[in-house]
Formats: structure tokens, sequence, C-alpha cells
């Protein structure tokens, strides 16, 4: 092993004298020499301190999350060996594998201040070697569809499933729906079942930052474009907000989110736009001094406008939580019914499917099979798409493990963010920069329409590779949070000394 991990050493240092790794790249190999020798006692960890700090000066935004990485205990005892694989990996893909070896050093604990609490999508990183607590470990963790324990935020159902599949998969729903979860851990060797194959993930979300880089490491360049404008912050709820749990009605976000919300909107109309009721997410939130938009957007609740109402003649006025006039927008009234209905016959259509929890949200319905065995899957799949072939008028789209039942009409979030931006009087506005934050695939409508009218952002919340019409990301909740904390910190900033 010894000998291997030299013989190993020499090559790398063969194409590091030949100047074949970036700069950074170099900081981390000669780190990671240090540490090697750290592991055999030769070096104190005063060295390799500096060299890590020289590392996270140098690596600038790409490597930006590096120090998290890197910022590491070091236990003598099983590095060696983990170290000879990493470089091993490090030799046959030079470059960025490097960065990936920082992570395989299987004994270190990353004492990470980036590493967040909370339950989110699963990440292309595999955590298990990013030696995350297993308390911190994202629900893919989880991930087996273990029923929720009773209590009080619990729900779990006992039932045995059957159905035919033909529709679902030769439709593409079942791949859609595997698509909104997370691949299975491959385990390889090593000495326990925690400890997972190399994956080369780090390295593909990495590269996948470069399209969409992190909002908190850019968030100078944002600010730079908000001078002399107005902030509209649009938030989405789940995933978002919150973190990602498999009982939805234990989504709750934390106090500490609350408060920053709370004073985003002291200095920036702000709006939660999300799938859910509004008057769930309102319960969930529960902050009166933002705007709410409800079953994705089809149920809105904004300031009173004149042209809006003009506009928009299914325009009500009403009254919101605190009694104050207001504007409510609910472009699918007409639907009420017929969502009552599918929703009750969703219910008990999905009732023997062990795990399955069908919500009602007013003006659409909500399948969640995240608690579902994946072979039940087709199973819910195949009887969503059955009863909807009796609602020609409904479709159903593909959230995070949820099968969305909703109307055909044309609106959606990207919609709803006109029309609060409208409702504001900051449409048609060239001093107004809208910020929409969003986890799924439904918050795409509102990243597109930024896009396409060239105006503000989407900052998409992802810890794993998407495509999406966003121009930056945020891992999660967390990092939404210090996004968030970081713009409250600016506007007072610039409101107590002027723009810079
Ligand atoms: O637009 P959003 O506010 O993001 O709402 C989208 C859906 O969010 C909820 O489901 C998601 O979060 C649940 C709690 O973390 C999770 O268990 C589920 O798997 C996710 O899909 C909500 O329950 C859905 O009704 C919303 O449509």
């Amino acid at each position: 092993m010894y000998w291997f991990s030299i013989l190993i050493l020499i090559i790398l240092t063969r194409d590091f004298i030949q100047g074949e790794f970036a700069f950074p790249i170099r900081l981390c190999f000669i780190h990671a020499v240090l540490l090697l020798f750290n592991s055999f006692g030769f070096v104190s960890g005063l060295i390799s301190a500096p060299l890590k700090r020289a590392v996270t000066d140098q690596s600038g935004s790409y490597f930006g999350r590096l120090p998290n990485l890197v910022n590491i205990d070091l236990n003598l005892g099983q590095m060696a060996a983990n170290f000879v694989e990493a470089i091993a990996i490090a030799s046959s893909k030079k470059s960025l594998d490097l960065v990936v070896f920082c992570t395989q050093l299987d004994s270190m604990d990353l004492k990470s201040s980036h590493v967040s609490p909370v339950l989110t999508d699963p990440v292309p990183v595999n955590k298990s070697r990013l030696r995350m607590h297993s308390s911190l470990l994202a629900y893919s963790q989880q991930d087996s569809p273990v029923p929720i324990s009773p209590g009080k935020c619990s729900r779990s159902n006992s039932r045995k499933s059957t159905g035919s599949v033909d529709d679902v998969r030769s439709n593409g729903w079942l791949d859609a729906m595997k698509a909104s979860s997370p691949p299975r851990k491959k385990l390889l060797k090593g000495s326990s079942a925690q400890v997972a194959s190399i994956d080369y993930d780090i390295e593909d979300y990495y590269s996948w930052m470069l399209q969409y880089p992190s909002a908190l490491d850019s968030f100078e360049k944002i600010m730079d474009l908000a001078t002399d404008k107005k902030i509209a912050m649009f938030l989405d709820y789940d995933g978002t907000l919150s973190p990602i749990v498999d009982d939805p009605d234990c989504a709750f976000m934390s106090e500490s989110m609350r408060a920053t919300v709370r004073s985003v909107a002291k200095y920036f109309p702000t709006a939660i736009i999300s799938g859910r009721s509004r008057d769930k997410v309102f319960d969930l939130v529960k902050l009166t001094e933002l705007y709410y938009a409800g079953s994705h957007g089809m149920d809105i609740i904004g300031p009173i406008s004149e042209t809006l109402s003009k506009n928009h003649p299914d325009c009500v006025q009403s009254t919101d939580h605190q009694g104050k006039e207001t504007t409510l927008f609910q472009p699918a009234r007409e639907f009420l019914p017929m969502i009552d209905e599918v929703f009750r016959t969703l219910v008990e259509i999905t009732k023997d499917i062990q795990g399955a929890i069908v919500e009602n949200h007013k003006f659409c319905v909500s399948v969640h099979y995240r608690n579902v065995e994946e072979n039940n899957w087709t199973t819910i799949g195949q009887r969503v798409h059955d009863v909807l072939k009796n609602y020609p008028r409904l479709r159903s789209t593909h959230g995070r493990k949820v099968l969305e039942v909703r109307p055909v009409i044309d609106w959606n979030k990207g919609k709803a963010v006109e029309f609060l931006l409208e409702s504001l009087g900051l449409t048609d506005r060239n001093d107004v920069l809208p910020i929409y934050i969003g986890d799924d695939n439904t918050d795409e409508d509102a990243f597109k329409v930024l896009r396409d009218s060239n105006q503000g952002y989407g900052i998409l919340v992802s810890s794993v590779r998407k495509e999406s019409n966003a121009f930056y990301s945020l891992q999660d909740p967390n990092e939404v949070m210090k996004f968030l904390q970081l713009l409250v910190n600016w506007k007072r900033q610039e409101s107590m000394y002027g723009k810079k």
C-alpha cells in the first residue's frame, strides 16, 4: 500500500512538474502531499493549515466550497489507505479529482459551517464520504420508503397495491417519477455499509455550477445590478424555505428562517408562491407582511390595484388575514367542484397503497409517493393516469416525488410573478429587479418569465445537477437563508451609508 501510494505520487508529481494542473489544483496537490506525510507523522498540521488557506484564497468561487470539504481533522489511522484510493482516482482523472480526493479521506471529520442540518433532496456528492453525521444526511439516506413513525407528524397506512402499469410505463410517467427520486447508493467495499462507492458526481456538480454559479459566491455581482433598482422577492416554500421531509404536514420552516424572511419583507416587497393551498402555506409561514400565492399561483392575494382589476376581470376585492383590503385572484375558480371530486377519488384509489398521501390544495391535488415502495410507483402513477382519463380538463405534472393534478389553464407560477409585479406597480419599469428562489419543476415557469423578460434573476435551490431557466443556484434552504441575510445586510448598509 505504502509503496503503491509512493508510485502514484511519483506519477502525479511528474504531471505536477510538467504543469498539467491549474494553480489552485497545484496547491491542493501540495496540500494533499502534506496530508500524506502528516499521516505518517512527518509534518505537523500547522504546516498544512496555511496551505489550505492559500488554496482557499487562490481557488476563487469555483472552489469556493473547498474549505468546507477540506476543513478536516487529521485522523492518522485509515487515512493512508483512503489517500491511496483517492490518489489513484486523481492520477486517472487529474485536475478536479484532486478536489474529490480531499473528500475521500474516509476517516476525516468534516467540520463545516456549510453543512446544513436540513433534509433536502439527495445530493450527488456522496455525503457519507463528506463525513456528515448520519443525523445530518439528506433524506436519500432514509430513502427507502420506511413508513413514518407514529406521532404528531406522522402518517402511514399499510395496504397492498395492485394495478396495471402499461400506460404509465409506455408514456414515460414512470421515468419522470423516478427522475424525481435520488439515485441509489452503490455499495462497494469498505469497512461498513456506510462506506459508499467512489462516484464522480461531485465533479459533475462543480462543472454544473459553472453554468449556475452559487448566488452566495456571486452575491456582489448580483447586487451590482441591484443598485438604483427596486428588488422584489419571490419565494417558493417547500424545499426553499423549509427542508424536504417525508411528511408534508411536517415541513416547518425554522424560526431563524422566519425571522430572516420577515426582515426581507421589511425592505423589499416579498411574496410566497407555493404549490400548497394559500391557507396551508400561510399557516406554515405565519407572516402577515407577505403576499401569498397558493395552488401554484392559482390563488393569489395581493395589494389593491385598479389596473389589475381592469386587466384581470377575475379579480375580486377581499380582505387578508389582518383584515386589510386586498385583491383576490383565482383564475381556476370554476374548477373547484372538479378538484374536490378528483381529490376524493384519488384518496379512494390510493388508500391501499402503503405510504401514499393525497393532499387537497384547493385548485390542485398532490399525490405523494415519497413514502411508497418503489415497486408500487407504477401502480400509483397508473391509477392517477386512469383517473385523469375521465377529466380531460385536468393534467398532471411531476414535482419532488409528487404528482400534481391541476387544471389545464394558461396559468402557472410565472404568470403569478407577472401578476404580483403588476399589482405592486412594478411592471414595465427598468428599475425593478425581481428575484425568484425555488427548487421545483413548477418554479421553472417563474425562472423562465424572468429570463425571457431579461429582468431579474431566478435562483434554483438544488444540490444535484439539473437543467434550469435559473441564473444562479443555492444548495439548500440553509443557503437560501444565508442569501436572504446577505440581502438584508446589503440593504441596511445601503440605507445607512448610501449607495456605493
Ligand atoms: O411549490 P412548493 O411550495 O415547493 O410546493 C410543492 C409541493 O410541496 C410539498 O411537497 C414537497 O414537500 C414535502 C415536504 O417536505 C415532501 O414530503 C414532498 O415529497 C415534496 O414534494 C407539498 O406537500 C405539495 O403539496 C406541494 O405541491
